[in-house]
């Protein structure tokens, strides 16, 4: 982030191309550019009607102007009022139109963006927050909805204002309008150049936002947290912290808006002063003046709003460049799966050879060192291994969440960089230590193993999870809410939740993170019983902490520090008295 605002500052003026860049989310108003061309059109037609006011005013306070009658009324008058008539109904429509093709867009592009986002591999997430991502989709888009309906529109209204306004004015006096524009350049410059500085606090101001909104998120979300460790204070003075830079961050970049404002009105109305004071002078007669004023402060204002149109325009390349950042992000290849092709079928056989890993975000850090060994099909394999001996990272391998740096993950001896992403995982589930329940009901939690799960399906499953009893002592069953909105489950209770999923999925291969959070003994009884009738006919890994859960595996692996030190069933393991001895041993003790 720091260095894409410095990159930003210190660039020299890119803005054609950043332009360009913007110019890439027309893309998104392609579908509508018939309502879009209709609004233009409305706002052309306004514009130019709004053009003709200062004239069409000129010409009713001209005293001539009464013997001009239409139809016995004042014809200027009548022009007048059919000007202002014109003008709403179009800008109504326009107004309609804008608003109809910018929310369109922006709901596609919001579901765009998202659906780039959530299919980006884990190395992506590793480097960011949650909030910051967040709010990507929230305030950029918002920002980019004011500029596509209001600011752009702005643009091309005073655009024509000036345009148009200036033609006029030389055709009534050359003279006095080569007096008036003397002072536009000056400010058409210093509106470019304020502009500019402007933006680069704009775009602190935003980042520091979103750096504070990201302390609300984080401590929300993990607000037990915050009060176990009595920390409110402390999360009070972050937040007032970062909400405080922001501030002066804004307040400072304020004063520059607010010199840059005074700047504009002392030359707009200075301007005019001394355009009417010449005007005056060289014998114009008070119709016409009151027509190059009124042109002119039309002028004027429209010069002042391209400035705030710069701004709008500079912030929201800002956020198009944050939006294509994450869009020019390369995605895991992850495609719909309804079948899986024969050939891509598991048959529940992993081999990791030589498995060299570490994190992206850590290179300095090997966290697996030439890391070999087989499962063979419907296999119950047990890691064990100390606190950060890699456990987790050969699942996370495994799931293909991460490419190790050297060696290969074989499925049925296949290369996994042969099948296809989506149904190499599709074929494997996750029984989680933390599970992660969405705020939704029951039975949402449990289809999420099978979203097409019909009720008796997810019973079935519930059932043989063992939290069908439990389940079905709430009032609502299946359609209790759980989570933010609705009861909270104990530790066991969200275990089988996730074993019913695992269940539904029905995967080839099951990968089970035991909860190190001891359950109670009538809970530790009923998980462990759902978890040996889901392992029964499948290929298990299980990431053990509790050694007693082990002994009955087919083989434990034992790893420490990113590499094997031993392997073998609980007795050859025992015998070994090597590190699982140790563990073992120091585990019955306490
Ligand atoms: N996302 C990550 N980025 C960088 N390093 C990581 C990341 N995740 C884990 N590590 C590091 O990788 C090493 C192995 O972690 P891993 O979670 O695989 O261990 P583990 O054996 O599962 O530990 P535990 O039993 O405590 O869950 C640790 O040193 C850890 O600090």
């Amino acid at each position: 982030m720091q260095n894409d605002t410095t990159a930003a500052t210190q660039q020299p003026p890119i803005k054609l191309a950043s332009l360009k860049k913007t110019f890439r989310l027309f893309r998104y108003v392609k579908p509508y550019w018939a309502q879009f061309a209709l609004g233009l059109l409305f706002l052309l037609v306004s514009s130019l009607a709004g053009l003709a006011l200062p004239k069409l005013l000129g010409n009713l306070v001209d005293p001539k102007s009464s013997e001009q009658l239409f139809k016995g009324m004042n014809l200027a008058g009548v022009l007048l009022v059919a000007v202002l008539v014109g003008q709403s109904v179009f800008s109504f429509f326009r107004i309609i139109l804008f608003v109809n093709v910018t929310e369109r867009t922006l709901a596609t592009l919001r579901q765009t963006v998202y659906s780039h986002l959530i299919k980006l591999p884990m190395k992506f997430f590793l480097e960011r927050r949650v909030g910051e991502l967040s709010s990507r989709i929230s305030s950029d888009i918002s920002l980019l909805q004011e500029t596509f309906t209001t600011t752009l529109a702005e643009f091309i209204r005073q655009m024509i204002i000036i345009i148009g306004g200036v033609v006029i004015l030389l055709i009534t006096s050359p003279g006095l309008t080569a007096f008036m524009l003397a002072t536009l350049p000056a400010m058409m410059v210093a509106a470019v150049f304020f502009g500019k500085f402007i933006r680069r606090f704009s775009k602190q101001v935003q980042e520091q936002v979103a750096a504070a909104n990201t302390v609300v998120e984080e401590t929300l979300q993990g607000i037990l947290n915050v009060k176990a460790f009595a920390n409110e204070f402390f999360e009070i003075a972050r937040y007032r912290k970062r909400t405080n830079e922001a501030a002066r961050t804004g307040m400072k970049g304020g004063k520059y808006r607010g010199a840059f404002s005074s700047f504009i009105i002392l030359g707009i109305f200075g301007a005019l002063v001394a355009v009417i004071w010449r005007g005056v002078a060289m014998g114009m007669p008070t119709s016409a003046l009151l027509s190059f004023v009124l042109y002119s402060l039309f002028i004027g204002g429209s010069v002042a709003g391209l400035a705030e149109v710069y701004t709008n325009l500079q912030k929201s390349i800002g956020a198009t460049e944050h939006l294509l950042e994450i869009l020019d992000e390369p995605a895991e290849d992850i495609t719909p799966v309804t079948t899986i092709a024969p050939e891509n079928q598991l048959d529940g056989q992993i081999s990791f050879r030589d498995i060299s890993f570490h994190y992206p975000s850590r290179p300095d850090l090997t966290i697996m060192d030439s890391v070999s060994f087989d499962v063979y099909a419907d296999q119950k394999v047990a890691l064990v291994g100390p606190s950060g001996a890699g456990k987790s990272t050969i699942v996370s391998l495994l799931l293909r969440l991460y490419d190790p740096v050297s060696g290969h993950i074989l499925f049925d001896g296949k290369d996994s960089k042969s099948f296809p992403l989506s149904e190499l995982r599709s074929q494997m589930a996750v029984v989680p230590q933390d599970v992660f329940l969405f705020g939704d009901t029951i039975a949402e939690n449990i289809a999420y193993g099978k979203p097409d799960a019909t009720v008796a399906e997810m019973e079935a499953a519930a059932r043989q999870a063992n939290a069908w009893e439990f389940i079905q002592r709430f009032p609502l069953g299946l359609d209790t809410v759980v989570g933010e909105r609705g009861i909270q489950l104990s530790g066991g209770q969200r275990q089988r939740i996730a074993i019913a999923r695992a269940v539904l999925k029905n995967p080839r291969i099951l990968i089970l993170d035991e909860a190190t959070s001891a359950l109670d003994s009538e809970s530790e009884k009923l998980v462990q019983d759902a978890l040996d009738k889901l392992m029964e006919g499948r290929t298990s890994l299980v990431i053990a902490h509790r050694l007693a859960t082990v002994r009955q595996a087919d083989k434990i692996i034992v790893l420490d520090k990113g590499r094997i030190v031993e392997e073998g069933t609980h007795n050859e393991l025992i015998g070994l008295d090597g590190l699982y001895r140790t563990l073992s041993d120091m585990q019955f003790a306490s």
